[in-house]
């Protein structure tokens, strides 16, 4: 970023001074299902990305839309509540997303951006435009309900409402951004979104991205059909367990990362965890689209219950479970290059990030920054408040990679491609008969 945009006005490092804020951005959470009413009171607690409740509602889309949704995405939220509360339903007046709703009362405009408007299953991807006759297949009213799209991902939607000013302490006239769902802006973030570099982002979500000029439509559903936030396309993976799974044996033990990982380093099971299988799907899983499914040990053995041998086998399973996907994706078409660029909170953990060169058999880099999405909306709201695109900002202004390059272990393949083998098997044998 611009010395001048960060700091104080003069671009130095003043920790007496208040940071100069001249523009905003905001990363959001995608899907979530935020109602408002007649007078723009919020109805109901937001129905977040990773609710699988609509989960019949999802099928029952997917049928009428010929193409698979799957139930983070809103329209299956917005169904559901008009089933299963109708009475908020008949009072909303419009549905926003989060980061939407945080721009709303940032800026005063109800807008859509196209990067997260793409998550609510009505957008017509490759047209930019809502897709209406989906829209309709759901219910008549649902076209009132989205608000209109942004022109440009490059234009500010408004600038700071004197009275949010005054509340955050910032100067008048400070300019918004549209911003994007965390995907898109960490796509910035992490560089990719201008250099086609492939993301692997290990957050409380796991997600595989990388830019595209063209929509993948597909149909099956396993790879979203989004908008970027520059103009183009991310196809995307996501699977609902990621970190969360490490955080099932940190609490368990009462230990932290850093004492887990050592125990894990040093445990007798290695890379596939002597046959121990983490089937990591504690709340339901999307990739594949198993919403009713669970968490899942298997292959204990007696003094099998170590916490360095448990979190191993959290971080295999959350690994393989983003791997089976893109093996699907790679299949698919999909042409990621050499090198995976590893972002959000589980990159920092240093045996996570050498299983996942390991398993996918790629060489790992890591940006400087490893809260890309952050870095994204920052890099937009520069962009943004410059009058350049963002596609040209991030370009002059490549966020930087640290030097190491996680290289792998050419010894540890044959043990992940078992531990890869076990785990579809057994998620299938377990899962795909009793879920739909
Ligand atoms: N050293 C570590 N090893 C494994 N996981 C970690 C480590 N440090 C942080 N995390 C995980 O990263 C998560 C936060 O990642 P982040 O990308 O910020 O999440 P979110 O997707 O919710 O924005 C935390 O919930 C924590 O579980
Ligand atoms: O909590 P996160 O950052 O993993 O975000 C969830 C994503 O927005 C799901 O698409």
């Amino acid at each position: 970023m611009d010395p001048a945009l960060r700091g104080d006005a003069t671009g130095a490092q003043n920790p007496s001074k208040p940071p100069c804020v001249k523009a905003i951005s905001v990363s959001g959470q995608q899907h979530g299902l935020v109602v408002l009413g007649e007078h723009d009171e919020v109805l109901r607690p937001a129905k977040l990305w990773c609710d699988t409740e609509s989960a019949a509602e999802a099928e029952e889309l997917s049928a009428k839309f010929g193409w698979k949704l799957v139930p983070s995405f809103t329209i299956t939220k917005l169904l559901w509540l008009k089933r299963n509360e109708p009475e908020t339903y008949a009072a909303t007046r419009c549905v926003l997303l989060p980061h939407d709703y945080v721009n709303w009362w940032l800026t005063g405009r109800k807008v859509m951006e196209l990067g997260d408007a793409s998550g609510t299953g009505v957008l017509d991807v490759e047209g930019r435009r809502w897709d209406t006759a989906a829209m309709d297949a759901v219910d008549a009213r649902v076209r009132e309900l989205f608000p209109p799209l942004v022109a440009s991902p490059d234009q500010a939607i408004g600038t700071l409402r004197p009275e949010v000013a005054a509340q955050l302490g910032l100067p008048a006239g400070v300019v918004v951004g549209p911003g994007s769902g965390d995907n898109a802006m960490s796509a910035l973030g992490a560089g990719a979104a201008v250099d086609g570099a492939t993301v692997v982002s290990q957050g409380t979500s796991g997600t595989i991205f990388a830019s595209s000029s063209t929509a993948i439509l597909d149909p099956t559903g396993l790879i979203c059909p989004f908008c970027d936030a520059t103009g183009n396309y991310l196809p995307l993976l996501c699977t609902l367990n990621c970190t969360r799974v490490l955080e099932e044996v940190r609490e368990a033990f009462g230990l932290d990362h850093e004492r887990l990982t050592e125990l894990a380093e040093a445990d007798a099971a290695g890379p596939g965890c002597g046959g121990v299988t983490w089937l990591p799907y504690l709340i339901g899983e999307r990739t594949p689209c198993w919403p009713h499914a669970s968490g899942a040990l298997l292959g204990l053995r007696p003094g099998c219950m170590r916490p360095g041998l448990l979190y191993r086998a959290a971080i295999e399973g959350a690994t393989l479970s983003l791997l089976s996907g893109f093996r699907r994706m790679t299949a698919a078409g999909l042409r990621p290059g050499a090198q995976l660029r590893l972002v959000g909170g589980g990159a920092k953990n240093r045996l996570w990030k050498q299983v996942v060169a390991d398993a996918f058999g790629m060489e790992v880099v890591l940006p400087a920054e490893p809260d890309s999405a952050a870095l994204g909306a920052a890099l937009q709201a520069a962009a943004v408040l410059q009058g350049t695109t963002v596609s040209d900002y991030v370009a002059q202004h490549p966020p930087p990679m640290l030097d190491q390059v996680i290289k792998p272990n050419p010894e540890h393949r044959a043990a992940y491609d078992e531990a890869l083998v076990r785990f579809e098997s057994l998620g299938k044998q377990l899962f795909a008969q009793h879920t739909k």
